[in-house]
């Protein structure tokens, strides 16, 4: 709040461009949300001071110079306020709307500016008639309170603490509500007369209780304990008190109800925090109860929730990032993560949209010390890179370590390549078990395979390293290039083959065509042939019938 004045200089220089008319604020920029900072003084000055003034009337007359220059500095800044809400764009189909002919018409025809308007009314006139040390006339200030609001909600969602800040609200708001409620239980013995009796405020008259420090503070602590119920207050003697007796315990009511209620709410939040972010152990509790789990596993998962909790290790983050559009996820899980991935040597000769690709597919895992992340001879679903933590390569005889590898390095990743003339085929190669507590990141195989299709280069250089520890190992088939020419030669013979049927197949269609056309020949021919025979058969019968006549 400190550096505000400052920050406010340079915002101003800035916004206000060469002709003022045309300054047009937007409400979601940083200067905007200062102002209203900013306002939240003024606000709470007119809302704590003019009613102080007008019931501790000593406090009002002795500090009369100090009230009035704060009186008029407020006014000013109420009326800077009604200039910036003038200048205030807003968002129409999300475009900021900058005509200021159009913002006037739009604040000037609103509630808000009726209210604005009340709240600077210059109600000051009326000390002429009732006298300087009536701050009474000035209550209508009090009419700003909708920009308060709209300053403290900015606030809330802003802060990295809402919670805090939520309680902090709630707990300045009944000090507003004790301050007033002190002012007019003072009021109320002046009114009866200060010391009439046991109930109000003692003499004034009295040394002890003259000062003016002690006049305030005596009716706060007594309006704090009407209103937090606390009780322990003088019977009233008269009606009047009886009646402000009766409300404040009404009112009481109801701030003891917010105050439960409202931090009721705080740690039904704070619960839900804790829910998004770990999984949630009361439900895994519950569950472990009623099946019969040994004592063992049961302290091994209370052992890893309590990691979980106290070194704050998220693991549910790809659910709470869910939330968020895909570009916003892919940029906060690079800043997040990218910095380790990078350290990760297959992935530091990569390509940056490569890495991207993959922060947003990472799942973080967390093992506990003893425990094995994957077996010799299990199927291979996913590899994994170490974030975090200390993972030993381990004989079947599970004290022998062949290796330990620890933060920046990946492993699991030889069953889940395909990599050929690899004896194992899909199934794990070694046992891996973490030493301590380790944090990982898992990279299902669909993932990976679906990565490294669009990036060759990496997928050699994990197979290059695969194909060396399984050579280690004794667990690369020696044929294995061999096949692999082999696997060429064949390939090529099948293509020969291939590419002469499709010739033959040409050649045979052509000669069908051939036959074909042939056949239709020949069947014409025979055709012709027979209509020719036709012909002359029938020229002998009408020569034989001809010569008969005659
Ligand atoms: N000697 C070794 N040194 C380092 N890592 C190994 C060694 N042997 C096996 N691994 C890793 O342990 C993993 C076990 O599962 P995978 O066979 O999928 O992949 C294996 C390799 O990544």
């Amino acid at each position: 709040m400190t550096d505000h004045p400052h920050f406010l200089l340079s915002t101003l220089h800035h916004h206000f461009p060469l002709s003022w008319k045309e300054w047009v604020v937007d409400p979601a920029e940083q200067f905007y949300y200062v102002w209203l900072q900013v306002m939240i003084f003024p606000i709470v000055y007119n809302w704590v001071i003019i009613i102080l003034r007008t019931c501790f009337t000593t406090i009002g007359v002795s500090y009369l110079p100090v009230w009035l220059t704060l009186d008029y500095l407020s006014d000013l800044m109420y009326m800077v306020d009604m200039i910036i809400t003038v200048h205030t764009g807003y968002l129409d189909q999300g475009i900021l709307i900058k005509d200021l002919t159009h913002l006037k018409k739009r604040y000037l025809h609103s509630k808000h500016f009726l209210l604005d308007l009340a709240s600077l009314l210059p109600t000051d006139v009326l000390y002429f008639v009732f006298g300087i040390q009536t701050p009474l006339v000035r209550i209508n200030r009090l009419l700003r309170m909708p920009r308060l609001d709209e300053a403290l909600d900015r606030i809330e969602t802003r802060t990295s603490y809402p919670n805090t800040f939520r309680i902090s609200k709630l707990m300045i708001y009944i000090f507003v509500l004790i301050h007033w409620n002190a002012c007019f239980y003072f009021a109320l013995s002046s009114y009866v007369g200060c010391g009439s009796d046991i109930w109000v405020y003692p003499n004034v008259s009295d040394p002890e209780f003259a000062s003016m420090r002690r006049q305030y503070f005596y009716c706060f602590w007594f309006s704090t304990l009407i209103l937090t119920t606390v009780g322990d207050v003088p019977q009233p003697q008269r009606e009047e008190e009886y009646l402000f007796m009766t409300a404040d315990l009404l009112i009481a009511v109801l701030v003891f109800a917010s105050v439960v209620g409202n931090v009721g709410d705080v740690i039904v939040s704070l619960r839900d925090r804790d829910n998004v972010f770990f999984p949630n152990h009361e439900l895994v509790k519950a569950y472990l109860r009623s099946h019969l789990i040994s004592k063992e596993l049961n302290q091994r998962i209370n052992n890893w929730y309590q990691h979980l909790y106290i070194n704050k290790k998220i693991i549910r983050e790809n659910e709470i990032l869910q939330q968020l559009p895909i570009h916003l996820r892919t940029e906060i899980a690079v800043s997040v993560h990218l910095p380790t991935l990078s350290k990760v040597t297959i992935f530091q000769s990569c390509e940056k949209s490569l890495l991207e690709e993959l922060v947003l597919k990472l799942t973080p895992q967390v093992f506990s010390p003893g425990e094995y992340v994957c077996r010799k001879g299990d199927v291979g679903h996913e590899m994994y890179i170490i974030t975090d933590g200390k993972l030993a390569v381990v004989a079947d005889d599970g004290v022998t370590e062949y290796a330990v590898l620890s933060e920046s390095n990946f492993f699991g990743e030889i069953s889940i390549l395909n990599i050929k003339g690899n004896k194992s085929g899909n199934r794990r190669t070694a046992n891996i078990r973490s030493i301590g507590y380790s944090d990982l990141f898992s990279l299902s195989k669909e993932d990976l395979t679906d990565v490294l299709s669009e990036f060759p280069a990496a997928k050699r250089h994990l197979e290059e390293k695969g194909r060396q520890i399984l050579t280690k190992m004794g667990m690369l088939e020696e044929t294995g290039e061999q096949e692999e020419a082999e696997a060429e030669k064949v390939e090529s013979k099948i293509n020969r083959l291939e590419s002469n049927l499709e010739i033959l197949q040409t050649k045979l269609a052509r000669l069908m065509v051939e036959l074909e056309s042939s056949n239709h020949k020949a069947q014409a021919r025979m055709e012709q042939l027979e209509w020719e025979l036709g012909d002359a058969a029938c020229g002998d019968v009408w020569l034989n019938l001809y010569s008969s006549r005659l």
